[in-house]
């Protein structure tokens, strides 16, 4: 999987309006109503990173999580990071619906 240019993420992140770049990763903050929403969000955000083998950094205090995703072997931004971030979206989007 190769590096993307900066060009090419700051594009695709177009589509991704909650996600910036900076630090060499793509970073994104949401916030739930409460820690069992945001906690069964992770809880399936987790069971679609072990599908594709790719994992975030990430962080939870009570209702916010906060992801960052990067490639290690290549140490940059990769398709493979877009591809866990949109599945991500789909997941937040269905847990605030809920
Ligand atoms: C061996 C295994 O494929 C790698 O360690 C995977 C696992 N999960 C990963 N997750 C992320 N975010 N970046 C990686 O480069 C990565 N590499």
């Amino acid at each position: 999987m190769s590096k993307l240019s900066e060009e090419d993420i700051e594009k695709r992140l177009i589509r991704l309006p909650e996600w910036e770049y900076y630090d060499n990763a793509i970073h994104a903050e949401f916030e739930f109503e409460n820690f069992k929403d945001c906690f069964s969000a992770m809880s399936r955000i987790a069971f679609e990173c072990e599908a594709l083998n790719h994992h975030p950094e990430w962080t939870n205090v009570y209702n916010v999580l906060k992801i960052s995703l990067n490639t290690h072997d290549v140490d940059g931004v990769t398709l493979k990071d877009f591809k866990l971030a949109e599945a991500i979206e789909l997941i937040v989007e269905e847990e605030e619906e809920e």
